[in-house]
């Protein structure tokens, strides 16, 4: 579905060495890797976002719709929630489906602004599924949210995923648990300059737990 090869991306130091991504329909990657390795960074350049990363051969970007929740809901402030979903090509009523499908049934008038953390967070993932993406690019969903909250969240997003099983999901997160909810497959970043470390798959029970172990020894928090 989406082939890319990163040749590498540097600020004032290289960030990303050589990265080689290939994601197919259904998959849910989890993207785990210390604090400030570049997973952001990954992601945008996976979203075609940052036109300085230095890219080689991308297959299938172009015909692909790309949801992304990025950490801030980045929803136009000066409209309400519907408008803002309708910008992206939500019909009045598909916007209330989908603000009800993320638990603000009636919040279509608010302004991003009067929503607290967790409902602008999930105002955005609206907006996001507004596209009908076919990769939704999550990057740290959960953070800065309460434990119920991210539960509910994890809850939410795991629930989007199992009812469109053609969708694909990349998913940056400091919480290897994260992945034993969510993933399917297993992405680790690390190095400097970064590259992917492993790219697993976790179908089965006792290879998730296999991983975690090994991305606690990493430090990672886990389940
Ligand atoms: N726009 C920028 N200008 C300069 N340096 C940047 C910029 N964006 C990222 N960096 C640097 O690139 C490195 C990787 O940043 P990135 O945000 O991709 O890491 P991350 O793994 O997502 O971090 P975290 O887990 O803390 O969110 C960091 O050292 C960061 O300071």
């Amino acid at each position: 579905m989406l082939e890319l090869r990163i040749a590498g991306r540097a600020f004032a130091q290289p960030v990303l060495g050589e990265v080689f991504v290939k994601v197919e329909r259904g998959d849910r990657i989890c993207l785990l890797g210390p604090s400030g390795i570049g997973k952001t960074t990954l992601l945008n350049a996976i979203a075609g976002l940052d036109q300085t990363v230095l890219d080689g051969a991308v297959i299938g970007r172009s015909k692909l719709r790309i949801g992304y929740l990025f950490q801030e809901h980045r929803l136009l402030p000066w409209r309400t929630l519907n408008s803002n979903l309708r910008l992206v090509g939500a019909s009045e009523e598909e916007a209330e489906d989908l603000l009800s499908q993320v638990g603000l049934a009636g919040y279509g008038r608010y302004l991003p602004d009067q929503l607290s953390l967790g409902m602008a967070r999930r105002a955005a993932l609206a907006r996001c599924l507004a596209v009908k993406p076919d990769l939704l690019l999550l990057d740290e969903p959960f953070a800065s949210l309460d434990p119920v909250m991210a539960g509910e969240l994890k809850k939410l997003i795991a629930g989007i995923l199992d009812a469109s099983p053609g969708m694909s999901m990349i998913c940056v997160t400091h919480d290897a648990g994260d992945a034993a909810i969510l993933a399917n497959r297993l992405w680790y970043l690390d190095g400097k300059p970064a590259r992917l470390q492993w790219d697993d798959a976790i179908a089965e029970p006792d290879l998730v737990d296999g991983l975690l172990g090994k991305l606690r020894k990493s430090g990672l928090p886990g389940p």
